[in-house]
């Protein structure tokens, strides 16, 4: 049986696989998210997405081998990126309430697009067998709320920590017009995709799902 490793700390992602059938595993990488962003400089954005989630994939690796993962062992590790691109711009998590603000008075009454890189690395036996990687991306249309909505939306502090600063399936979701596209990859992954990705590395999703 193919264990299933989610490689990421989003309770949003890990949720999103567990309504889906699957009960992954977690295990956070430590992937310096900002430093791997300045590296690749002026990448296209799905470019950008996709090494940082391949690079949390790598880290998550590392940290199974260097545990001696009992041989035999046969798991896929799951690991993605989710930012969003306006106006040419890649943005992730705003942190702080007046970097939410502004990039909501940014980005209301406009289209952005979430993207997210996603990897999949299948491990048998104590080595990386087969490894597949892409990404998804979402056309998100905003309201154009007012900067009372905005503000009010940001102090209730769930904006700050999510890719955007916004949710999909939150209290975001009462300041958009709609998605065209995957809902899945805007909450943090894609299940379409992944289907696919772990299809590349020999995988059946039905397989995972739990009984
Ligand atoms: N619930 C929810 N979360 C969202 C939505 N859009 C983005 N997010 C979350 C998913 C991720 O936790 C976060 C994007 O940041 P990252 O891709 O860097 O992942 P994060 O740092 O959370 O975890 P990781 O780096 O994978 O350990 O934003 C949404 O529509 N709904």
């Amino acid at each position: 049986m193919t264990s299933v490793v989610l490689g990421s700390a989003s309770p949003a992602r890990l949720r999103v696989l567990r309504d889906a059938g699957l009960d992954p595993s977690v295990l956070v990488s430590d992937v310096d998210e900002d430093a791997l962003i300045a590296e690749l400089g002026d990448a296209a954005p799905h470019v950008v997405v996709t090494r940082l989630a391949q690079a949390k994939a790598d880290a998550v690796v590392a940290a199974i081998l260097s545990d001696d993962v009992p041989a035999g062992a046969d798991c896929v590790i799951l690991t993605c990126d989710s930012m969003l691109l306006l106006d040419g711009e890649l943005s992730g998590k705003p942190h702080t309430p007046d970097v939410a603000i502004a990039q909501w008075r940014r980005m209301r009454g406009t289209v952005g697009h979430l993207m997210t890189g996603h990897c999949v690395t299948r491990l048998r036996d104590g080595a990386v067998v087969a490894a597949a990687a892409d990404h998804q991306s979402t056309a998100v249309r905003f309201s154009d709320v007012s900067d009372e909505l905005i503000e009010r939306y940001v102090a209730t502090g769930e904006p700050l920590k999510v890719a955007g600063a916004f949710t999909l399936d939150g209290l975001g979701g009462w300041l958009l017009d709609g998605i065209d596209g995957d809902p899945s990859s805007v909450i943090g992954i894609s299940l379409p995709l992944t289907r696919r990705l772990l299809r590349r590395v020999d995988v059946d999703v039905a397989d995972l799902w739990r009984a």
